[in-house]
Protein backbone atom coordinates (compact mmCIF):
# COMPACT_ATOMS: atom_id res chain seq x y z
CA UNK A 1 0.00 0.00 0.00
CA UNK A 2 1.09 3.87 -1.11
CA UNK A 3 1.43 6.41 1.90
CA UNK A 4 0.67 10.15 1.37
CA UNK A 5 1.68 12.33 4.41
CA UNK A 6 0.18 15.63 3.97
CA UNK A 7 0.04 19.15 5.66
CA UNK A 8 3.99 19.13 6.44
CA UNK A 9 5.76 22.13 7.17
CA UNK A 10 8.91 21.08 8.66
CA UNK A 11 12.17 19.71 7.32
CA UNK A 12 11.99 17.25 10.11
CA UNK A 13 8.33 15.85 9.77
CA UNK A 14 8.63 15.57 6.34
CA UNK A 15 12.48 13.61 6.80
CA UNK A 16 10.35 11.24 9.32
CA UNK A 17 7.66 10.60 7.05
CA UNK A 18 10.25 9.83 4.26
CA UNK A 19 12.51 7.77 6.19
CA UNK A 20 9.62 5.84 7.56
CA UNK A 21 8.53 4.70 4.07
CA UNK A 22 6.07 7.33 2.98
CA UNK A 23 5.75 7.31 -0.71
CA UNK A 24 4.15 11.21 -1.07
CA UNK A 25 4.44 14.58 1.12
CA UNK A 26 2.37 17.05 0.68
CA UNK A 27 2.64 20.40 1.12
CA UNK A 28 -0.74 22.78 1.10
CA UNK A 29 -0.73 26.31 -0.79
CA UNK A 30 -4.32 26.97 -0.06
CA UNK A 31 -6.29 28.74 2.86
CA UNK A 32 -5.39 26.18 5.61
CA UNK A 33 -3.84 26.14 9.51
CA UNK A 34 -1.30 24.34 7.24
CA UNK A 35 -0.91 26.43 4.91
CA UNK A 36 2.67 27.25 3.52
CA UNK A 37 4.31 29.56 0.61
CA UNK A 38 7.09 28.31 -1.98
CA UNK A 39 10.25 29.21 -0.50
CA UNK A 40 9.10 27.34 3.00
CA UNK A 41 8.32 24.49 1.04
CA UNK A 42 11.55 24.36 -1.04
CA UNK A 43 13.49 24.53 1.69
CA UNK A 44 11.67 21.04 2.95
CA UNK A 45 11.40 19.80 -0.40
CA UNK A 46 15.70 19.98 -1.05
CA UNK A 47 16.11 17.72 1.49
CA UNK A 48 13.99 14.52 0.34
CA UNK A 49 15.16 11.86 -1.60
CA UNK A 50 14.64 12.41 -5.20
CA UNK A 51 12.00 9.46 -5.76
CA UNK A 52 9.26 10.42 -3.55
CA UNK A 53 6.28 12.49 -4.19
CA UNK A 54 6.06 15.78 -3.24
CA UNK A 55 2.87 16.78 -4.12
CA UNK A 56 1.30 20.59 -3.96
CA UNK A 57 -1.84 20.66 -2.65
CA UNK A 58 -4.03 23.58 -4.06
CA UNK A 59 -7.99 24.91 -3.93
CA UNK A 60 -9.44 26.94 -7.25
CA UNK A 61 -5.54 28.31 -8.18
CA UNK A 62 -5.05 29.26 -11.09
CA UNK A 63 -2.88 27.43 -13.75
CA UNK A 64 -0.27 30.10 -13.89
CA UNK A 65 0.27 30.32 -10.36
CA UNK A 66 0.59 26.71 -9.50
CA UNK A 67 2.97 26.42 -12.32
CA UNK A 68 5.37 28.88 -10.72
CA UNK A 69 5.22 27.49 -7.38
CA UNK A 70 5.95 24.18 -8.48
CA UNK A 71 9.03 25.29 -10.42
CA UNK A 72 9.42 27.36 -6.99
CA UNK A 73 9.15 24.34 -4.47
CA UNK A 74 10.06 21.71 -6.92
CA UNK A 75 6.65 20.05 -6.61
CA UNK A 76 6.09 16.31 -8.55
CA UNK A 77 2.46 16.22 -8.45
CA UNK A 78 -0.61 18.79 -8.34
CA UNK A 79 -3.45 18.02 -6.17
CA UNK A 80 -6.66 20.15 -7.28
CA UNK A 81 -8.85 19.84 -3.92
CA UNK A 82 -11.80 22.84 -5.27
CA UNK A 83 -13.98 22.75 -8.26
CA UNK A 84 -11.17 23.31 -10.71
CA UNK A 85 -10.98 21.79 -14.28
CA UNK A 86 -8.67 19.92 -14.45
CA UNK A 87 -8.35 19.70 -18.33
CA UNK A 88 -6.81 23.56 -17.52
CA UNK A 89 -4.12 21.48 -15.28
CA UNK A 90 -2.77 19.06 -17.30
CA UNK A 91 -0.15 20.38 -19.34
CA UNK A 92 2.06 21.14 -17.03
CA UNK A 93 3.91 17.76 -17.04
CA UNK A 94 3.09 16.75 -13.69
CA UNK A 95 0.81 14.09 -12.92
CA UNK A 96 -2.61 15.62 -11.62
CA UNK A 97 -4.96 14.06 -8.35
CA UNK A 98 -8.24 15.95 -8.45
CA UNK A 99 -10.11 15.11 -5.23
CA UNK A 100 -13.81 14.19 -5.07
CA UNK A 101 -16.49 14.60 -2.35
CA UNK A 102 -18.19 11.55 -1.45
CA UNK A 103 -21.63 11.94 -0.08
CA UNK A 104 -23.81 9.98 -2.30
CA UNK A 105 -23.98 6.90 -4.58
CA UNK A 106 -23.98 10.09 -7.82
CA UNK A 107 -20.67 11.10 -6.61
CA UNK A 108 -18.86 7.62 -6.92
CA UNK A 109 -20.95 7.87 -10.54
CA UNK A 110 -19.20 11.70 -11.06
CA UNK A 111 -15.72 9.69 -10.65
CA UNK A 112 -15.73 8.20 -14.13
CA UNK A 113 -16.12 11.71 -15.99
CA UNK A 114 -12.90 13.47 -13.97
CA UNK A 115 -9.92 13.34 -16.64
CA UNK A 116 -6.78 12.89 -13.87
CA UNK A 117 -4.21 10.60 -13.54
CA UNK A 118 -5.43 10.07 -9.83
CA UNK A 119 -8.45 10.30 -7.79
CA UNK A 120 -8.85 11.59 -4.65
CA UNK A 121 -11.85 10.61 -2.40
CA UNK A 122 -12.48 12.91 0.41
CA UNK A 123 -15.29 14.09 2.74
CA UNK A 124 -17.63 16.64 1.84
CA UNK A 125 -15.56 20.03 3.01
CA UNK A 126 -15.76 21.43 6.32
CA UNK A 127 -13.78 24.62 7.81
CA UNK A 128 -11.98 24.43 4.87
CA UNK A 129 -12.24 22.62 1.60
CA UNK A 130 -9.96 19.62 3.21
CA UNK A 131 -7.89 18.76 6.07
CA UNK A 132 -11.35 18.32 8.07
CA UNK A 133 -10.07 14.88 9.96
CA UNK A 134 -13.36 13.38 9.20
CA UNK A 135 -14.19 10.38 6.94
CA UNK A 136 -17.16 9.65 4.77
CA UNK A 137 -19.21 6.54 4.07
CA UNK A 138 -16.16 3.91 2.87
CA UNK A 139 -18.73 1.25 2.20
CA UNK A 140 -20.42 4.09 -1.07
CA UNK A 141 -16.38 3.22 -2.78
CA UNK A 142 -16.29 -0.27 -2.14
CA UNK A 143 -17.06 -1.45 -5.52
CA UNK A 144 -15.22 1.25 -7.90
CA UNK A 145 -13.81 -0.37 -10.51
CA UNK A 146 -10.87 2.18 -10.84
CA UNK A 147 -8.81 1.23 -7.48
CA UNK A 148 -5.45 1.13 -9.42
CA UNK A 149 -5.91 5.60 -9.85
CA UNK A 150 -7.95 5.68 -6.06
CA UNK A 151 -6.13 7.84 -3.61
CA UNK A 152 -8.15 7.36 -0.49
CA UNK A 153 -8.78 10.69 2.26
CA UNK A 154 -10.45 12.12 5.01
CA UNK A 155 -10.43 11.20 8.26
CA UNK A 156 -7.82 8.49 8.58
CA UNK A 157 -5.73 7.53 11.18
CA UNK A 158 -3.58 4.98 12.89
CA UNK A 159 -6.89 3.05 14.16
CA UNK A 160 -9.40 3.18 11.17
CA UNK A 161 -6.53 2.80 8.07
CA UNK A 162 -6.24 -0.88 8.02
CA UNK A 163 -10.40 -1.08 7.67
CA UNK A 164 -10.63 2.09 5.24
CA UNK A 165 -8.14 -0.52 2.82
CA UNK A 166 -9.69 -3.52 3.73
CA UNK A 167 -12.96 -1.63 2.38
CA UNK A 168 -11.93 0.39 -0.33
CA UNK A 169 -8.85 -1.25 -1.62
CA UNK A 170 -7.74 1.94 -2.91
CA UNK A 171 -4.09 2.68 -4.41
CA UNK A 172 -2.77 4.85 -1.27
CA UNK A 173 -4.19 6.64 1.63
CA UNK A 174 -3.26 9.88 2.62
CA UNK A 175 -3.33 11.38 6.14
CA UNK A 176 -3.57 14.95 7.36
CA UNK A 177 -5.35 15.41 10.69
CA UNK A 178 -5.09 11.57 12.06
CA UNK A 179 -1.20 11.67 12.48
CA UNK A 180 -1.64 15.34 14.44
CA UNK A 181 -1.30 15.96 18.19
CA UNK A 182 -2.47 19.56 19.09
CA UNK A 183 -1.94 20.40 15.66
CA UNK A 184 1.34 19.74 14.91
CA UNK A 185 2.62 16.82 13.29
CA UNK A 186 3.29 14.35 15.28
CA UNK A 187 5.84 11.91 14.43
CA UNK A 188 5.10 8.43 16.74
CA UNK A 189 1.23 8.92 15.17
CA UNK A 190 3.11 8.76 11.42
CA UNK A 191 5.41 5.97 11.75
CA UNK A 192 2.33 3.68 13.69
CA UNK A 193 -0.03 5.15 10.83
CA UNK A 194 2.76 3.55 7.68
CA UNK A 195 3.43 0.63 9.69
CA UNK A 196 -0.40 -0.35 9.69
CA UNK A 197 -0.97 0.64 6.51
CA UNK A 198 1.87 -0.46 5.14
CA UNK A 199 1.25 -3.96 6.78
CA UNK A 200 -2.32 -4.67 5.83
CA UNK A 201 -3.68 -7.20 4.02
CA UNK A 202 -6.19 -6.43 2.07
CA UNK A 203 -7.56 -10.10 1.89
CA UNK A 204 -7.92 -10.31 5.88
CA UNK A 205 -11.43 -8.85 6.05
O1 LIG B 1 -4.73 19.61 4.92
C1 LIG B 1 -5.29 20.70 4.71
O2 LIG B 1 -5.24 21.61 5.53
C2 LIG B 1 -6.04 20.91 3.41
C3 LIG B 1 -6.55 22.18 3.14
C4 LIG B 1 -7.24 22.42 1.96
C5 LIG B 1 -7.45 21.39 1.06
C6 LIG B 1 -6.97 20.11 1.34
C7 LIG B 1 -6.27 19.85 2.50
N1 LIG B 1 -5.78 18.59 2.82
C8 LIG B 1 -6.23 17.37 2.23
O3 LIG B 1 -7.45 16.95 2.83
C9 LIG B 1 -7.54 15.53 2.83
C10 LIG B 1 -8.04 14.97 4.14
O4 LIG B 1 -7.28 15.34 5.24
P1 LIG B 1 -7.56 14.76 6.73
O5 LIG B 1 -6.70 13.53 6.88
O6 LIG B 1 -9.00 14.44 6.86
O7 LIG B 1 -7.12 15.83 7.65
C11 LIG B 1 -6.17 15.04 2.42
O8 LIG B 1 -6.25 14.67 1.06
C12 LIG B 1 -5.27 16.23 2.48
O9 LIG B 1 -4.35 16.15 1.41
Amino acid sequence: MKVKICGLKTVEAALHAAHEGADALGFVFARSKRQIYAEQAREIIQELPEGIWKVGVFVNETPEKIAEIAEIAGLTHIQLHGEEETSLYRKQGKEVIKSVSIKTEEDIDRIRQIEADYILLDSPPGHYKGGNGTKFNWELAAGLEVRNRVILAGGLNPENVKTAIQTVHPFMVDVSSGVETEGEKDLAKISVFIREAKGTREDEK
